[in-house]
């Protein structure tokens, strides 16, 4: 019979060598645009799929592309930019979303890509292009849902934007800003945004693009939603809506619809969305002689003081919990911080920056940086707590955002899960069924499990 290590490790090249993986159709992308979907309605289902000209091994990668960014027709200062952030080619959601998004007269777009796959350039690049220079007016608009995610967006924007004359404004809480706001860009959260245009700092009357970054998550909850809605009703009517996101549940894609009328649409199937890059595993922390709550954390600390992990989140549900970790860990001379709602925007600002300065090594935190954050170093994901909604049912979305803060366009990553009751493993099991992937067990011997840890990481 083979031990458990062997199956373990059986089970890792398989899911390496992707003999695990459902199957994907290699180099098939779903793109409905607004006519089509129009006839949709008149045909029962019709849809469009849309084979790469140029069927290689890796199609199927959301990082192949089969043209390059001058094949887009973008300007020559923007190229300029793109080259200078050493992007070689778009990835398949910039090669597919530009050309829908770039087309006039401008049309709307909900897009769905896998975390990681370089949407925010997709979206930055049509902003860049459509913004009229010599008009000091915001011209373009982009909400996030947190601080940190908003900061990260500004800077893509002025890097790529660094051969032209933009000029960009965060509209975020504390930040100190002029009675007008003149610039071509807006970049904030929903509700500062909301504020400022009330208070007429922001003069929304040239807006032509308004775009909502994690749209999903903004939709879905009930006061960013509205805000959102709000917004959209205070800018020009022909301003073109823009929604991306790497999850788009069912529930909220008539929200989105409404929001973005007439829209193109790029979607992807649940199957589709794990990024192969990232190795998912889990511990069982049930059965155990101690209590949970201390095996948990034990394990945990076994886990870091044996890993050479160059830069890890821990996913937690509670804030507490996040300073208490944070805290026993920096005890045992780990470089942790915690971030969370409770910090004020100076914390907040601090603690993400020294974390993506790779000051920090371990950023402990809630959902509220579940989304977006882009930090090439982080290798490994732990989900403390499994993400669950409100009402403590599953929350897949939140799984895949979580363990896309590693494995960022086609590196390598590990994300481990922590399960330690009856409850937080049929979570886990329900996470596995909607994406289609296996989790595998980690064994419980720390030193085998590291092993195991290490060699995903190296995978690839
Ligand atoms: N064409 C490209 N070539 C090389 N690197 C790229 C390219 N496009 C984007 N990247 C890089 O890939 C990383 C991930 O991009 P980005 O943050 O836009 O992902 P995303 O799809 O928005 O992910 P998420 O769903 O997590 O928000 C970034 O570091 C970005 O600089």
């Amino acid at each position: 019979m083979a031990s458990v290590a062997q199956v373990l490790s059986t089970k890792l090249e398989n899911l390496t060598t992707g003999n695990e993986s459902p199957s994907v159709d290699a180099g098939e992308v779903e793109v409905h645009t607004a006519e089509e979907r129009a006839t949709d309605l008149l045909e029962s289902s019709y849809s469009v799929e849309v084979k790469l000209a140029d069927q290689q091994a890796d199609a199927s990668s959301p990082l192949y592309s089969a043209k390059s960014f001058e094949d887009l027709g973008l300007h020559e200062d923007l190229l300029k930019g793109i080259y200078n952030m050493k992007f070689a080619k778009p990835s398949k959601i910039q090669e597919r979303a530009l050309p829908l998004l770039l087309q006039n007269p401008p049309r709307n777009m909900i897009a769905q890509s896998q975390s990681g796959t370089g949407k925010t350039a997709a979206f930055a690049l049509t902003i860049l292009s459509r913004i009229n220079y010599d008009l000091h007016a915001p011209q373009a608009l982009v909400l996030s849902p947190s601080r940190e995610l908003a900061r990260q967006t500004m800077e893509v924007i002025q890097e790529m934007g660094k051969f032209t004359q933009v000029t960009t404004a965060k509209a975020i809480k504390d930040e100190t800003l002029p009675s007008k706001i003149t610039s071509h860009v807006i970049v904030g959260t929903p509700g500062t945004v909301s504020d400022l245009i009330k208070r007429r700092v922001i003069d929304a009357k040239n807006i032509r693009l308004y775009v909502l970054d994690e749209a999903d998550n903004m939709l879905d909850q009930q006061g960013l939603g509205e805000q959102s809605r709000n917004l959209k009703r205070l800018l020009p009517r022909d301003c073109q809506v823009v929604l991306f996101s790497a999850t788009w549940a069912d529930r909220v894609r008539r929200f989105a619809e409404d929001m973005a009328p007439n829209s193109n649409q790029i979607t992807l199937k649940p199957e589709e969305l794990s990024v192969d890059g990232i190795k998912q595993f889990y511990v069982d922390c049930r059965n155990q002689i101690r209590d949970t709550k201390s095996r948990k954390y034990d394990i945990l600390i076994g886990l870091y003081s044996l890993l050479t992990v160059s830069q890890s989140i821990i996913f937690v549900k509670r804030r507490d919990t996040a300073d208490d970790i944070a805290q026993k860990m920096s005890e045992k001379h780990h470089a942790v911080v915690s971030l969370h709602g409770k910090l004020d925007s100076a914390q907040r600002d601090e603690v993400i920056d020294s974390f993506r300065a790779g000051k920090s090594k371990v950023l402990i935190t809630t959902n509220v940086i579940a989304r977006g954050i882009d930090i090439a170093n982080v290798n490994m994901v732990v989900n403390y707590d499994m993400p669950t909604d409100q009402d403590g049912r599953p929350d897949p979305e939140t799984y895949l955002h979580r363990i896309g803060r590693t494995g960022r366009f086609g590196r390598t990553g590990v994300s481990v899960n922590f399960v330690h009751d009856e409850r937080s493993m049929s979570v886990m099991r329900d996470i596995e069924e909607h994406f289609g992937r296996a989790m595998i067990a980690l064994p419980d011997d720390i030193d085998e499990a590291e092993e195991i840890i290490k060699k995903a990481m190296k995978a690839q």
